[in-house]
């Protein structure tokens, strides 16, 4: 990878690019006089020392590696030329080929972060068009360590199926927290408190989950094993269609994405 390279985030007022720019930052991949990002209605008042611009083209034009982080129904209007440069996506569902022939470049990423990029905790899957250099994937690879884990995959097929599972990945503990929180509230306990009690399991399971690294499977295999409380829980979670929900959620987000690169 090059000593340093200059940075464009298009979107990056928006949560992922800001995330993403705010990690890269920190981890010093990137310096703020070399960081440009745009926005499309207010101009942020953040990062300073880097350029804030509404002009897409003139960020494109002063960076030599360009992220397209705006919503995938706001990117058909992006008017943009990227000549030959690296182009690097992070928008759900738009395929390599269209992003390089609608931005004038065979070097482009598609990758997949996740909101955890904001606390240098995502996993990011990436896949890169043929034309892409080893010194692009280098940058790749900075970027997305500073920001967590990342995989280059095989196919877009993979990152279909993993913008679901790992991308949209960290609403579904949400979805579990929320869950759990409706219910220790409709059982008395104060908000206050549920909330408390509920993100400490999350987080303190996440941390969990890091330091052993163990696989899930054992994980859960360790609490069935005392055949008290948690058993009995998860054999009644199981049985009301936990594990079916899930598989189906996986398979809508996959469908979805597939869906959304066609439109
Ligand atoms: N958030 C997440 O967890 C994840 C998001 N992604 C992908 O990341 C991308 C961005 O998502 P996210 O950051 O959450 O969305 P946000 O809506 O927070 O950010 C998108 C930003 O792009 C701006 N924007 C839109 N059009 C333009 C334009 N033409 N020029 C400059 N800025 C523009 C928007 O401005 P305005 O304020 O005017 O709308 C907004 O600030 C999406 O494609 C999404 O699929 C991928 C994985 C995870
Ligand atoms: O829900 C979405 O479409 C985006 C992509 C993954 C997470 N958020």
């Amino acid at each position: 990878m090059s000593a340093s390279f200059k940075l464009g985030i298009v979107g990056g007022a928006g949560w992922l690019g800001g995330a993403v720019a705010s990690t890269a930052l920190a981890a010093g991949v990137v310096r703020a006089e070399d960081l440009a990002l745009s926005y499309r209605s207010a101009k942020p008042d953040r990062f300073p020392g880097a350029l804030w611009t509404d002009d897409n083209q003139a960020l494109a034009d002063r960076s030599d590696v360009i992220m397209l982080s705006v919503r995938p129904q706001d990117w058909p209007s992006l008017e943009l030329g990227a000549k030959g440069k690296l182009v690097i996506s992070v928008m759900a569902g738009i395929r390599v080929a269209e992003i390089g022939e609608k931005h004038g470049t065979r070097r482009v990423v598609r990758t997949l972060p996740n909101a955890a990029a904001e606390v240098g905790k995502s996993y990011t899957p990436w896949i890169a068009s043929g034309e892409t250099t080893e010194d692009d994937r280098a940058v790749v690879r900075a970027i997305f360590d500073a920001c967590g884990l990342q995989d280059e995959v095989g196919s877009e097929r993979d990152i279909d199926y993993l913008t679901g599972l790992t991308g949209s990945g960290p609403a579904f503990p949400a979805l579990l927290a929320e869950a759990m929180m409706r219910d220790a509230v409709a059982f008395g306990l104060s908000p206050d408190v549920a909330r408390r009690a509920v993100n400490t399991v999350l987080s303190g399971t996440g941390r969990l989950l890091e330091r052993n690294d163990a696989s899930p499977a054992d994980t859960v295999e360790a609490f069935l094993g005392y055949r008290g409380t948690t058993a009995a829980a998860i054999e009644t979670m199981r049985e009301a269609g936990f594990d079916d929900a899930v598989a189906k959620g996986l398979a809508a987000a996959f469908l979805k994405s597939i869906a959304m690169g066609k439109a």
